[in-house]
């Protein structure tokens, strides 16, 4: 049995028409993780996620989730995985309470074994319980969506971009939540567009563009990757020119007594910069930095794909 949360082995998929969605991706997404999987729109995340929640069929590779392989184990599979969809589906008809009973039925969990009010309450919709779905905000029913993923409690979750058009209060409950299913062993996956959001809360992070893995790695690896840093200096005198030396990446002039230059962190430091600068006859007025995060690495690994 393997002993990753999902194995994925040289995963395509070809839709009628011949669009390409997925191009031989590989990775594993190790147990008891948050791993995010990110890229830009159309690079094939919502094809990879349904083909895990049974929904499309692949055209080729492998796929196990906890073990099972999905062609060959599809019952203990899909046991095996709550799915968060990225659009809201509901029968308006039914109360929340009904929803999840009937979820529950599905996956055949016996009556003794369903938690619909411990659901119910973890997602703040008791109030709601017996409410019309149709009545409910936007933001309720994605929640009544995530309790829905979790009615067989299996030891994945995987969101799709479940915070997209979210507001913030919701957007922070919903990561409270995914932080204590974490916390509990549950393996997360989820899709995002919020960089930050997958640099707060994700162990580990692949990348795909155009249906391909260009990263998968620890996140702090991955951020260790950009090594580009930015100072913005404030000098003592105008400036006509940005002056020159070997320890610039870049430099341009970006105000009256202000300079913008990049360096290599891996090559040089901030002393070594600042003092090309005065060596140069400049005094030092101020300084800001910024460090590089996730987007500049996102960014520049798409760029290159
Ligand atoms: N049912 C389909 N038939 C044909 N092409 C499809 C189908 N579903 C998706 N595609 C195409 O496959 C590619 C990958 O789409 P997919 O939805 O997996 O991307 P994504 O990374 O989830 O994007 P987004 O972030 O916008 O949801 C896109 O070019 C898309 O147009």
């Amino acid at each position: 049995m393997s002993d990753a949360a999902i194995r994925i082995e040289n995963l395509g998929k070809t839709y009628e028409g011949g669009k390409r969605a997925l191009d031989g991706v590989s990775f594993d997404v190790p147990r008891g993780q948050i791993f995010g999987l990110l890229g830009p729109n159309g690079a094939g995340k919502s094809t990879l996620i349904n083909i895990l929640a049974g929904l499309v069929t692949k055209s080729q590779g492998q796929v196990s989730v906890w073990g099972f392989d999905i062609d060959q184990h599809p019952r203990n599979a899909k046991l095996s995985i709550g799915v968060v969809p990225q659009e809201i589906i509901f029968d308006p008809f039914f109360t929340p309470r009904e929803a999840l009973e009937i979820q529950a039925g599905l996956y055949g969990v016996p009556r003794s074994q369903r938690r619909s009010n411990a659901l119910l309450a973890a997602m703040r919709l008791t109030d709601k319980a017996d409410a019309y779905a149709r009545t409910l905000s936007g933001g309720m029913k994605r929640r009544l969506l995530v309790a829905k993923a979790m009615v067989h409690s299996p030891p994945i979750l995987v969101l799709d971009e479940p915070t997209a058009g979210v507001d913030v209060e919701l957007r922070q409950q919903l990561w409270e939540y995914v932080r204590e299913l974490h916390a509990e062993g549950v393996t997360i996956v989820l899709t995002t567009h919020y960089l930050e959001e997958a640099e707060q809360l994700c162990d580990r992070i692949a990348i795909i563009n155009h249906g391909k893995v260009v990263a998968n790695e620890p996140t702090r690896e991955l951020l260790g990757r950009a090594q580009e840093k930015n100072v913005v200096v404030t000098v003592d005198r105008d400036v006509m020119a940005a002056p020159e030396a070997s320890c610039f990446e870049q430099i341009a002039v970006s105000g009256e007594r202000q300079l913008t230059i990049t360096y290599r962190k891996d090559r040089v430091n901030a002393g070594e910069v600042l003092g090309a600068l005065q060596a140069q006859g400049l005094g030092i007025v101020d300084v800001t930095t910024r460090d590089p995060d996730l987007e500049d690495v996102f960014l520049s690994l798409v760029r290159q794909a």
